[in-house]
C-alpha cells in the first residue's frame, strides 16, 4: 500500500549570510505519522521548522503541503493551510487567560468565528488536560502546563501537520511521560507530527520514524531502532564511538 505523502522537501537549503545552516535535506512526512528529527544543537533543525511554517525564507530548495507549493506563501496562510507549530520557549500572552489564548489562535490562527471558536477550544482546553485552568492567567502556569498551552494553542488553529519544537526540554521523566502520551493522543485523531526533540525516550515512545540532521545535512532517516544503532548517529548525536 503506497502512503500519501502530507509534506515533501527537495533539496532545502538556507545560509545566513555567508554561513550556511541546512544544505539540500529532502525528506518526506507521510500522512499520520510522527516523524522524530534529532540532532546537536546547531544542525539547522529550528531553521527547517521555521521554512516550513514561513517564518524565513529558503534560499533553495522547495516545500510542498500536500499538492501545494508553500514558496511565497506568508506564515498565516500556511497556518489557515493546515500547518500548526509550537516553539522552542512557549511565549503565551501572560495577561490573558488560558483561553482567552486559545481563543486567539482559534480566530486569528484558523479563521474560526467567536461562537464556533468558544465550543472549539474548549474541547481543545479538556484534551490538552488544561480544562481546569481555563481562567488561570497564563503567566502563572507550571512548566508542564505552559508546555501543554503551547502545544493546545497550536492545536486551536486545527492543523493538519503540526510542528513540535523540544517540547519535552526541561520537564521530569513523569511530565514529559504525560506529554507523550497527549501527543499520542492527537496522532491518534489524525494529525501528521513532526517533532524535534532532545529527549531521546520521550521521541522513541512515540516516533513513527526518525532523521537525523548535522551540521545542516540529512546524515540518517528510517525507523526509530535502525537510526539510533546507525554508527554514524550514534557518533555525531551521543559521542559514541563505532
Ligand atoms: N537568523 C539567523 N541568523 C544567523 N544565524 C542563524 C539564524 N538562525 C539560526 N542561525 C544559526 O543557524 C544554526 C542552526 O540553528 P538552529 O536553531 O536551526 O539549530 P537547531 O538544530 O535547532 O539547534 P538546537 O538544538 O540548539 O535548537 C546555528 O548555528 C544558528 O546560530
Amino acid at each position: 500500500m503506497s502512503r500519501e505523502i502530507l509534506l515533501q522537501a527537495r533539496d532545502v537549503s538556507k545560509s545566513f549570510g555567508a554561513v550556511r545552516v541546512l544544505h539540500e535535506v529532502s525528506f518526506d512526512v507521510y500522512r499520520g505519522e510522527v516523524l522524530g528529527i534529532l540532532g546537536p544543537n546547531g544542525a539547522g533543525k529550528t531553521t527547517l521548522f521555521n521554512m516550513i511554517s514561513g517564518d524565513i525564507k529558503p534560499s533553495g530548495g522547495d516545500i510542498r503541503l500536500g499538492e501545494i507549493a508553500l514558496r511565497g506563501e506568508p506564515p498565516f496562510k500556511r497556518c489557515r493551510m493546515g500547518i500548526g507549530r509550537t516553539y522552542q520557549i512557549p511565549r503565551p500572552y501572560s495577561g490573558m487567560t488560558t483561553f482567552e489564548n486559545l481563543l486567539v489562535a482559534a480566530a486569528f490562527g484558523g479563521g474560526r468565528s467567536e461562537s464556533d471558536a468558544y465550543a472549539f477550544c474548549a474541547q481543545v482546553l479538556t484534551d490538552c488536560e488544561l480544562a481546569d485552568k481555563a481562567n488561570t492567567s497564563s503567566g502563572s502556569l507550571t512548566l508542564l502546563d505552559r508546555k501543554r498551552l503551547e502545544l493546545a494553542r497550536a492545536l486551536a488553529s486545527d492543523p493538519k501537520l503540526l510542528l513540535l519544537d523540544e517540547i519535552a526540554g526541561g520537564l521530569t521523566e513523569e511530565e514529559s511521560r504525560s506529554l507523550v502520551a497527549l501527543v499520542r493522543r492527537i496522532r491518534d485523531r489524525g494529525v501528521t507530527i513532526v517533532w524535534i526533540e532532545h529527549v531521546l525516550h520521550a521521541l522513541m515512545a512515540v516516533a513513527d520514524r526518525l532523521m537525523v540532521l548535522n551540521f545542516g545535512e540529512k546524515i540518517a532517516e528510517g525507523l526509530p531502532q535502525e537510526v539510533i544503532a546507525n554508527p554514524e548517529v550514534k557518533r555525531v548525536y551521543m559521542g559514541v564511538e563505532a
